[in-house]
């Protein structure tokens, strides 16, 4: 193990100490009930389908797309608009299912992704033997022989354009309502969220007419609405005496810089190491100096979601790299010395040899890593000793 003074994994039990009334409430899988400065896009999500549970064999396949930068509550916002109307089927004494899917961590291709919706959706109809096309129409007739209905939710669809051949996924998607166009096609909505319209240039005349070109687009909190963003998540989290609005503001005015660009995830990961190391010290208060030791070793454009999400092939290319980069103290090294130091790295923890190139490609388009040319490969952010211990205990603690 190394020194790192907290753990990088986010505990998800309940604890009792003298910090935290409960820490799992930081933690990113969390979606809590109250989302502060994202209730008018919940209320227009809402809206959209607001005709969907009085009618839903009359409401058509609906598409929303929703963009906006990292962190800022894009995902929580839909999860949370799902559950009101889900509720609102349940009142109308109908089913509506959520299926939600994060492409970055399912990845690979349409039959997986298919599959993996199947699975959610109509979990007694096995996958296995089915084309692409036939899962589709599997689940469809599943709904309408069950008089159920479906939200599908495509989370990182920009990162799944971006590394796949895959894009049909779109077309197919949007177009459900056309499998059987003589009846009712009971997926209610469709909504793809994206960091941003870039993947639009991989998507061909088609698919950009069925996605719509009309986003609906989330723009960064302010540092005051980060401030009452983390108020009402260290409410949550912490017991009341043991944080100030001091240290909130502090995480807040840091979340709003440019270097961290208003990830509100990287404020939570904050708060959350500030508890850690308030507690090991035993202050019972969490102090402006636990919230500047924390962030000066933290990586900013790294959170703890984005290391759990990461394969050892993934990891060990990131840590060749960050050893790379340290040991030649510039900005930007060559592949064949991340290659280099990735060989040793996976000799020594006993796996088969990487192809780095692939893992930084992929990494490339998780925007963790600088990729100029096979000969200018650098991080986003700047400094790097600290992301190593992360990394290793990652490596050493938990396989993917
Ligand atoms: N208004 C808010 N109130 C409370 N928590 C929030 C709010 N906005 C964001 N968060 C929290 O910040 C974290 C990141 O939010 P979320 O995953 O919804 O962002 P995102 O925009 O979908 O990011 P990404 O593009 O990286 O997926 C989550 O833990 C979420 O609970």
């Amino acid at each position: 193990m190394t020194d790192y003074p907290y753990p990088i994994i986010a505990g998800e039990e309940m604890s009792e100490s003298a910090i935290f009334h409960d820490r799992s409430k930081l933690s990113p899988r969390y979606v809590p009930e109250e989302l502060p400065h994202r209730q008018a896009q919940i209320e227009q999500i809402i809206h959209v389908f607001s005709d969907a549970a009085k009618d839903p064999d009359r409401f058509p396949l609906t598409i929303l797309q929703v963009v906006g930068v990292a962190g800022i509550g894009k995902t929580s916002t839909i999860l949370r608009s799902s559950k009101i109307i889900e509720e609102q089927f349940v009142k109308s004494r109908l089913v509506l299912k959520t299926a939600y899917i994060n492409l970055k961590l399912q990845g690979g291709n349409k039959y997986a992704i298919y599959r993996f919706l199947l699975e959610r959706i109509a979990p007694e109809l096995p996958a296995q033997g089915l084309s692409a096309e036939e899962m589709l129409r599997y689940l469809l007739r599943y709904l309408r022989e069950n008089k159920q209905y479906a939200l599908i939710i495509m989370d990182e669809i920009d990162y799944l354009i971006k590394t796949s051949k895959d894009t049909g996924i779109i077309y197919d998607l949007t177009r459900l309502n056309e499998f059987e166009p003589d009846k009712p096609c009971n997926v209610k909505g469709v909504v793809f969220i994206a960091r941003s319209t870039e993947f639009y240039s991989r998507l061909d005349p088609a698919e950009l007419s069925t996605l719509g070109r009309v986003p609906m687009e989330f723009h960064p909190y302010s540092i005051e609405q980060v401030s009452d963003i983390l108020e009402s998540r260290a409410g949550q989290a912490f017991n009341p005496k043991a944080i100030g609005s001091d240290v909130i503001d502090k995480v807040a005015e840091i979340t709003a810089s440019p270097e961290v660009n208003g990830d509100v995830r990287y404020a939570l990961d904050l708060l959350l190491y500030a508890g850690n190391l308030a507690e090991s010290q035993g202050t019972g208060r969490v102090t402006l100096d636990h919230v500047r030791k924390v962030h000066g070793q933290v990586h900013p454009s790294i959170t703890t979601e984005e290391i759990e999400q990461l394969s050892k092939n993934h990891l060990v290319s990131l840590m060749a790299l960050v050893r790379a980069l340290k040991s030649k103290k510039k900005p930007y090294v060559e592949l064949k010395d991340v290659r280099l130091y990735a060989s040793e790295l996976a000799e020594r923890l006993g796996m088969k040899k990487i192809d780095v190139e692939d893992y930084l490609d992929d990494l490339k388009a998780r925007r963790l890593v600088d990729i100029r040319s096979l000969k200018e490969i650098g991080l986003h952010g700047a400094s790097l000793a600290e992301l190593e211990p992360a990394l290793m205990n990652r490596i050493k603690g938990g396989e993917k």
